[in-house]
């Protein structure tokens, strides 16, 4: 990948929960690239501080609970540095966020129409006819029928899954450079999951959108993801294209991960052992150690600096051991 290519770098992010004296450290130093036209799918358990770090890159956490130090580079310019006014303008037009809960980001009152055209009024110089037009092109490019209609219903009128795809389709309407999807096909059946992911792939593909593709579920994870990142309790403990990740996994977390994957699998099933620790919960070197079966003394003093597998292969391991997996992807 070139330099050039690099659309989202976020360079030793540290994000902090205050409570009281002290902070709790909650995502620790982490490096993530976005490239153009490509989709970088970030794993982990609950809890690890996926949905922190998204809400952080769109610095919609609230200052007053969370500390933030580190880069957040959007094409080269701070994020860190912009004002409330710049951010409000670069949400939206330079990137969109969808979520799991599309309810929740629809307004009740206003039919679908209407979030298109007045997202795409505000954000651009378009009219009122031509940002119809645009709603209406999107959602069919989303695949759902009937699109003149559909702008006229309300969010109550929509099932989940037709809601979803409105979401993508007004995030995508202003061709934002960056897409941050948090979890957004958790809440949906199977088979209208495998339909809205293949039409995120399409999308993607046409526009040369830069997606962040939050899940715990390494099977979407696989089918959409150009490159992984595995998080466990705030550290980015793997990195790697989701070809290498899943046929030769180096950290004993991304081992498990897969190995409990039933999709992956043909032999024996197995589950993680123990749980993820608290954010409040003390611990000393890696923070996987107690719940490793090759845990060592050394990983207590293990300062989680990541190893280079190779330029594109990245692991914080002291033990790191590639086990063939070969995880068959479907
Ligand atoms: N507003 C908050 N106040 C206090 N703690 C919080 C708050 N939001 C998140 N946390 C804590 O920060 C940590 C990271 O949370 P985050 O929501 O980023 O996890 P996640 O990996 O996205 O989990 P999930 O997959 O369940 O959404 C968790 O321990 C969580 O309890």
């Amino acid at each position: 990948m070139k330099k050039k290519d690099i659309v989202l770098d976020i360079k030793k992010l540290n994000i902090e929960l205050q409570t009281g004296a002290n902070g709790i450290p909650v995502v620790k130093k982490i490096d993530l690239r976005l490239y153009l036209g490509k989709t970088l799918g970030l794993i982990g358990e609950s809890g690890c501080g996926k949905s922190v770090t998204s809400l952080s890159i769109l610095r919609l956490l609230d200052a007053k609970v969370w500390n933030l130090s580190g880069e957040l580079l959007l094409k080269g310019k701070n994020l860190m540095q912009m004002s409330h006014e710049d951010m409000r303008r670069i949400r939206g037009k330079e990137m969109a966020m969808i979520t799991q809960n599309p309810m929740i980001s629809f307004n009740p009152l206003i039919t679908i129409g209407k979030h298109f055209t007045e997202t795409l009024i505000t954000h651009t110089k378009m009219r009122q006819k031509e940002a119809a037009k645009v709603g209406i092109e999107m959602l069919q490019r989303m695949g759902l029928q009937n699109a003149h209609k559909l702008m006229d219903l309300y969010p109550f009128q929509c099932s989940g899954g037709m809601l979803q795809r409105v979401m993508i389709a007004i995030a995508l309407s202003m061709s934002p450079a960056v897409l941050i999807a948090d979890e957004p096909t958790t809440s949906l059946d199977v088979t209208i999951q495998h339909q809205i992911i293949c039409q995120m792939i399409d999308l993607k593909r046409k526009y040369d959108t830069s997606i962040l593709f939050i899940s715990h579920d390494l099977g979407v994870i696989a089918r959409i993801a150009d490159e992984v990142a595995v998080m466990y309790r705030g550290y980015i403990v793997e990195k790697a294209p989701v070809e290498v990740l899943l046929k030769n996994p180096q950290h004993p977390y991304t081992q498990a991960l897969i190995l409990s994957k039933p999709a992956f699998q043909k032999r024996r099933l197995e589950a993680i052992k123990g749980a993820p620790p608290r954010i409040t919960e003390k611990y000393q070197g890696c923070p996987f150690a107690d719940r490793c079966e090759y845990a060592h003394n050394r990983c207590l003093q293990y300062d989680m600096a990541p190893k280079i597998i190779d330029p594109l292969h990245q692991v914080c391991c002291i033990q790191a051991r590639g086990i063939e997996v070969n995880a068959c992807i479907s």
